[in-house]
């Protein structure tokens, strides 16, 4: 089915998008609206992306009330902070579009609290991307959690749609794993990083209406400089209350490779469709090889199928084990994994684990310390002060430290890195799409004209 498109002007604009928002607008509220949510609300937790779609509520009369702590920016606003979206400042591109570093502090705004972000600025075209930035601010603005990356405002100034998030200093997964400019990740770190994705999806999953993610994969898993991880790009993500909409049910979207079976052959989306990407993901980092590798030969093409099989034999494990790791692991974690792997990706449903059980299995992982420690080298990105120098410079001066905590000199190979990272990436399709019923079709009268 051949996607639709809609431009801005057709699509259904909050109020608060048409004029300048610089203030929250106190102009034209509907009261009664308000009220009438309000009411709902307080018998459920929070607004859900129908309400937007049903007219329920507008953006302007949501970011008065229910936000947590979400400050809105002009365009201006946003374009000084990241000196006119300069190439210095510019950090990649993914599907929603460019992003680029800033730093905020209360010359901008009286209250805010002075810290480096990123900006992200979505392609201007259709629907579909409205849907996507919506998404990030309904969920984001309301959900708060150590592990999902912290939204910290938006811009929605004419056809300009912007979020700004805190600045995670080392970037996404995705990077790391694959591009290795750092070195190779230890076992444990892999670990950790897992842990805390995880527990991020745990309580997205334990919502009252669980919110499903539908686009987990390393490049958004982002990472902080303790190697804290965090989920970002909610433009993908459902709260459970679009699920009568036969619209957004028919629509199959994600990344291949990571999206569930179910899901792909027949839009069936929960939960547990997060948990085989999850499954994945932790594929991905026992092997450091990528979900779909398409220069392999047909069978090793799709890393799940190709490795699946060997998950549940201790002696072929080793095998598939990510030939950098040099057997710095322990085995009996990587056996662990191995089979929660396993389970994570099994063909049914409801075979699979759920995210508590998830956490609980790796949680224990993370003490097995039996490794052949070799020193891993990592950076501590320089921070505070000097920001807005490092901003201009920011690959010049970095500190070094080996996992003793002893200091050392600056890292080459993680220079180089932070300049590849600054290179324009290409972009990634974020349709998933097959030879048999896959296919995409965009988010229609959700975001139709208001009549
Ligand atoms: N909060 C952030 N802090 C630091 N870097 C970020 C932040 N958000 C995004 N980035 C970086 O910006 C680049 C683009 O990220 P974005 O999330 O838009 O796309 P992606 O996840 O790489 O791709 P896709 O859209 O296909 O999922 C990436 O290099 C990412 O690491």
């Amino acid at each position: 089915m051949k996607a639709m498109r809609f431009s801005w002007k057709n699509i259904c604009l909050p109020i608060s998008c048409i004029n300048n928002t610089n203030q929250k607008t106190t102009t034209n509220p509907s009261k009664e609206r308000l009220l009438m949510l309000s009411r709902q609300t307080s018998v459920r937790s929070r607004v859900y992306l129908s309400d937007f779609s049903n007219s329920t509520i507008s953006l302007n009369d949501f970011s008065n009330s229910f936000l947590i702590d979400i400050h809105i920016f002009t365009y201006e606003e946003l374009k000084t902070i990241t000196q006119g979206f300069s190439k210095y400042n510019y950090l990649g591109e993914g599907g929603f579009g460019e992003v680029y570093k800033g730093f905020l502090d209360d010359s901008l705004k009286t209250g805010l609290k002075a810290q480096p972000v990123a900006v992200k600025a979505l392609k201007r075209e259709g629907g579909q991307g409205h849907r996507e930035w919506l998404a990030e601010v309904v969920i984001l603005g309301q959900l708060k959690h150590p592990h999902l990356v912290n939204l910290i405002g938006y811009c929605c100034e004419d056809d300009h749609r912007l979020l700004v998030y805190e600045y995670m200093e080392r970037g996404n997964l995705e990077e790391h794993l694959f591009q290795q400019y750092g070195g190779a990740l230890p076992w444990l770190t892999r670990v950790k990083i897992l842990l805390g994705a995880a527990k991020g999806l745990e309580f997205l999953h334990k919502e009252e209406k669980p919110v499903i993610y539908r686009d987990f994969k390393p490049s958004n898993i982002l990472l902080s400089s303790d190697y804290s991880s965090k989920l970002s790009d909610f433009g993908l993500a459902t709260d459970g209350s679009e699920a009568q909409d036969s619209n957004f049910t028919k629509s199959v979207m994600g990344t291949e490779g990571y999206a569930a079976p179910e899901y792909i052959s027949a839009g069936h989306l929960t939960t547990m469709s997060d948990v085989f990407s999850f499954g994945v993901v932790l594929l991905e980092m026992l092997t450091a090889r990528k979900a779909v590798e398409k220069y392999r030969s047909q069978r090793a093409r799709n890393l799940v199928e190709w490795a699946r099989p060997m998950l549940k034999d201790a002696n072929k494990i080793e095998k598939i084990i990510d030939p950098s790791l040099e057997g710095r692991y322990s085995f009996e974690g990587i056996k662990k994994a191995a089979a929660l792997a396993y389970q994570c990706l099994s063909q049914n449903p409801k075979s699979r684990p759920t995210m508590t059980t998830v956490v609980k299995t790796l949680e224990p992982i993370l003490d097995l310390k039996d490794i052949q420690n070799g020193p891993f080298v990592y950076i501590v990105p320089v921070t505070g002060a000097n920001e807005v120098d490092d901003i201009k410079c920011k690959d010049d001066v970095r500190v070094v430290k080996e996992e003793t905590e002893k200091e050392a000199n600056v890292c080459p190979r993680h220079r180089a890195g932070r300049r590849k990272r600054r290179k324009h990436k290409p972009m990634r399709s974020r349709a998933v799409y097959s030879d048999t019923t896959l296919y995409k079709s965009l988010g229609t009268s959700l975001y139709s004209p208001a009549e």
